[in-house]
């Protein structure tokens, strides 16, 4: 039985998350974490903070805010315990914490726990080396009223991959408006849409001289996103102190 940890469990990830751990036999849910540790009946206890939580865990499932990652981390190195971080709008600072912390403990972070989405990343990276400075590349992400970030962390992980087939040499453009200066070839233009109950979208175009490519990854339902950080969880428990991402699940499954 693998004991979690739930951070963020009275959120829209978290209440996901606490249904599909119901469903799996190998998992059991020790405490949660949250603000409002009142907002809900649950059937485990649930702190205001990490370091309130008298539990142990195996491990601790993350879908919160990026201002609670710095107590989180903290908690982990004091208890030892594996993190799964899905959280986004995290800062260089925020990264630079996380990847200290897995020279101690196992650390897990995607800002996109889909498979779908990991497998558009390898895509559109190799799209991009492929194409070359003569097609412009602009990414459209949508989600729901809700979302907090803007862009997507998604959104920051693809153009990442493409600047870095790139050598870096691209600049991020968030949004347009006005009189501004024309595009450059160095460009990638990000746009954030948000609107209803939109669960994700990610768009990327590509358009060179009279033709066009667009990749698109639509999420039609949170489970995936939560699948996959249980996925995950399973996955870490398993592993010694190191850095991982879904690359690391899929290159093993060879999904
Ligand atoms: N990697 C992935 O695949 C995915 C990542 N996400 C990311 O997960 C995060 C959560 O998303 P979502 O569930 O939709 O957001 P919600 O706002 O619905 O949930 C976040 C929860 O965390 C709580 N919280 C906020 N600050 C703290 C804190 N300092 N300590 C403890 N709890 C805190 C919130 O409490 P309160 O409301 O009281 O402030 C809320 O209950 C976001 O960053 C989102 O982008 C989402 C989906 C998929
Ligand atoms: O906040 C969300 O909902 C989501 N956030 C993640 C992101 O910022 O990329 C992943 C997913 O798109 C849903």
């Amino acid at each position: 039985m693998m004991k979690v940890i739930l951070h963020g469990c009275n959120g829209k990830m978290g209440r996901v998350l606490v249904k599909l751990m119901k469903e799996d036999p190998e998992i059991e849910i020790v405490a949660g974490i949250d603000h409002n540790p009142e907002k809900y009946m649950n059937t485990f206890p649930v702190y205001g903070q990490a370091g309130a939580c008298k539990e142990k865990g195996d491990v601790i499932i993350d879908f919160s805010h990026h201002s609670a990652l710095s107590a989180l981390i903290d908690y982990c190195i004091s208890t030892k315990t594996p993190l799964v971080t899905a959280t986004t709008g995290l800062s260089g600072e925020d990264f630079t914490k996380l990847v200290d912390c897995s020279k101690d403990v196992p650390i897990f972070h995607s800002a996109n726990m889909s498979v779908g989405i990991n497998l558009v990343t390898d895509l559109v990276a190799r799209a991009g080396k492929t194409l070359g400075s003569s097609f412009d590349i602009e990414v459209i992400e949508k989600h729901h009223n809700k979302k907090v970030d803007s862009p997507s962390g998604t959104a920051f992980m693809l153009v990442n991959a493409i600047n870095e087939a790139f050598e870096n040499n691209k600049e991020f453009i968030y949004g347009r408006h006005g009189k501004t200066d024309v595009r450059k070839d160095t460009h990638i233009g990000i746009h954030a849409v948000r609107g209803g109950t939109i669960v994700g979208e990610h768009t990327v175009i590509f358009a060179g001289p009279d033709e066009i490519i667009e990749i698109t990854h639509t999420a039609l339902s949170k489970d995936i996103f939560g699948l996959g950080a249980i996925q995950a969880a399973k996955f870490i428990t398993k592993q010694t102190p190191g850095f991982y991402n879904m690359n690391s699940i899929i290159q093993q499954n060879t999904i």
